[in-house]
């Protein structure tokens, strides 16, 4: 499986901070849903800002080892190349925002890479269009609320219409509700342009129906870096990173292991119930 993004022997530190990634050797596969797990401080948002060459190129700090995206290293790239390829949103995506109105906002990045005004306009509307703001253009940012912000910042990333997009936490001011919808929007990119998509997210469990691969990591180091199911596993063997399994894996891989059984990759609540009853569970009784 052809890769996009591959860290070998990595290390880093902040200035004047401990290790806080050591010796990380991961790929992420094209066209995969690769979700970031782990617990707090775990290096997570490191490892986001590592695979778009803001740490260290931007922020500093001390390393060792190579990143390579798409093919060639970090080292030497302007963080803005990387930015046409690799869209970033991190946590704080306040932050990010820049300008007065929605449709100025998805429009910046284009303009400050030279794109033509008519190509900058097309692309502005269809991002917009993507993600539930069709013509929302003129909209002042302070119109807007929460979520619609967090939804304008994913179009002004998509606009570039970048090979990979990096999401640190996206959903962390959002209500359940606006978690699943801002996921099944980017799942619906995904599937949609073949966008690999990397997300941290501590609920794993929203993420269920459209993970692919899961890299765990713990104290700034790798535990895994595989398909969802095997990181799940090993990640369940761990007493402090089995609560970070979705709930329903967690069952899952309880019931297994209890009766030695091996059960099917459940990915909605449905599926387990189907299968539980058919291997005659009763409600309850798992
Ligand atoms: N700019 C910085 N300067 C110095 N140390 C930092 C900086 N940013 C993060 N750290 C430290 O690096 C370690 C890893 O932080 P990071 O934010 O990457 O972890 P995380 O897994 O994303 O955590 P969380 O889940 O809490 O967001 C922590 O000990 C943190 O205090």
């Amino acid at each position: 499986m052809e890769s996009v993004i591959r860290l070998e022997n990595f290390y880093f530190a902040y200035n004047k901070s401990e290790l806080v990634l050591q010796d990380i050797d991961l790929e992420i596969k094209k066209g995969s849903f690769t979700v970031v797990a782990g617990p707090s401080g775990a290096g997570k948002t490191t490892l986001c800002k590592a695979m778009t060459g803001i740490v260290p190129f931007y922020m500093g700090g001390r390393y060792s080892g190579d990143v390579q995206v798409l093919g060639e290293s970090t080292k030497g790239r302007r963080v803005s190349d990387i930015a046409m390829r690799v869209g970033l949103m991190l946590e704080d995506y306040e932050s990010q925002l820049v300008s007065l109105t929605a449709g100025e906002e998805v429009a910046f990045s284009l303009l400050n890479h030279g794109f033509a005004p008519e190509e900058v306009a097309e692309r502005t509307r269809k991002a917009l269009e993507d993600v539930g703001l069709p013509g929302r253009e003129s909209y002042q940012l302070d119109e807007l609320s929460g979520g619609q912000r967090q939804r304008l910042l994913l179009a002004a990333t998509l606009a570039v219409h970048p090979e990979i997009i990096v999401l640190d936490e996206p959903v962390s001011a959002m209500d359940p509700d606006g978690a699943h919808s801002l996921y099944e929007l980017l799942y619906a990119i995904h599937q949609r342009y073949g966008t690999t998509i990397i997300v941290v997210e501590h609920r794993v469990d929203y993420l269920l129906p459209y993970v692919t691969d899961m890299v765990v990591l713990k104290e700034g180091q790798l535990v895994t870096a595989d398909t969802f199911a095997a990181a799940a596993r090993t990640m369940y063997e761990d007493e402090e990173l089995r609560p970070l399994v979705p709930a329903l894996w967690q069952v899952k891989l309880g019931v297994e292991r209890r009766f030695g059984i091996t059960l099917g990759e459940w990915r909605t609540e449905a599926e387990a119930a189907a299968e539980l009853q058919l291997l005659g569970f009763e409600g309850g009784n798992a």
